[in-house]
């Protein structure tokens, strides 16, 4: 069975003001997505709709009958509270909460889940420290961690390889692979071209709508990148609500 995740005339808004407009197309089961765009384009609103967090949503997402806990999400490093007194294992355990339930106990074949993927993501031996003492290649590494625990179809990841040296860039860009080498489907945030060429063999690139989707080779083409810089820059921030006499390209 196939299923695709469908865009159909959809438009994406903060208090009516759409930061992504009538974007139509599919994200094929098992397929691997780079979103590319300029900074501002709609790539993280994007993801933010895919996960079904509040937003204003007109036209049509078809999940494919998908649920929510058929998601896993990376979000960007950035926006994660590192404060929490939590450690490595806290958080890898957490990838697998809505499964297990808030309370019930960790079974010892979870156990040895937890352990194999931090062994998977090169940080056994980290599990019982604080997570505020991790640098951001560890942190990342963990978050990684946690995404296999949670074992889900479809993975989301928003800028997964910002402020992350190259030999971890190398290390998770190859679980990557195997997420999609398993058929789940991957759709990442990146904003490097040639890792994007190297790795990605689909791209959806976005400002503000939809320069174009489909194979790298054939999105990723310079004039749809010059037209793409041009549209955000040119992209008025304080513009009003989007009428549907705007509704093709
Ligand atoms: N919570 C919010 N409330 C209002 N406007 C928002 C909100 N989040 C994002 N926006 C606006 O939506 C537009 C798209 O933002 P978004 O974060 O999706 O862009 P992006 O492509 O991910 O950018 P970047 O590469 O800089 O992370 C921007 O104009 C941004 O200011």
């Amino acid at each position: 069975m196939t299923t695709p995740i469908t865009f159909d005339n959809v438009t994406l808004s903060y208090d009516r003001r759409p930061a992504v407009h009538h974007l139509s197309g599919r994200f094929a089961q098992g397929s691997k997505t780079a979103i590319v765009g300029p900074n501002g384009a709609g790539k993280s609103t994007l993801m933010k709709a895919l996960m079904r967090q509040r937003l204003g949503v007109e036209g049509r997402i078809d999940f494919g009958g998908l649920s929510p806990n058929d998601f896993g999400y990376l979000p960007q490093l950035a926006e994660i509270e590192r404060g929490f007194p939590m450690t490595v294992s806290d958080v890898v355990v957490m990838g697998a909460w809505r499964r297990i339930g808030a309370f019930r106990s960790i079974g010892k074949g979870f156990a040895q889940k937890v352990a194999a993927a931090l062994e998977a993501v090169g940080m056994s031996g980290f599990e019982s420290r604080m997570i505020s003492s991790l640098s951001g290649g560890q942190m990342q590494r963990t978050l990684f961690a946690r995404l296999i625990v949670q074992d889900a179809q479809v993975i989301l990841l928003d800028e997964p390889f910002t402020a992350i040296d190259e030999a971890t860039t190398r290390d998770l860009l190859d679980i990557i692979a195997r997420w999609h080498g398993e058929g789940r489907t991957v759709i990442a945030v990146l904003h490097d071209i040639q890792q994007v060429r190297a790795a990605f063999p689909e791209t959806l690139l976005i400002a503000r709508r939809m320069i174009g989707w489909g194979s790298t080779p054939q999105v990723l083409t310079e004039d749809n990148l010059r037209i793409a810089r041009n549209t955000t820059t040119a992209w008025m921030p304080d513009a009003g609500p989007c009428e549907p006499k705007d509704a093709t390209r």
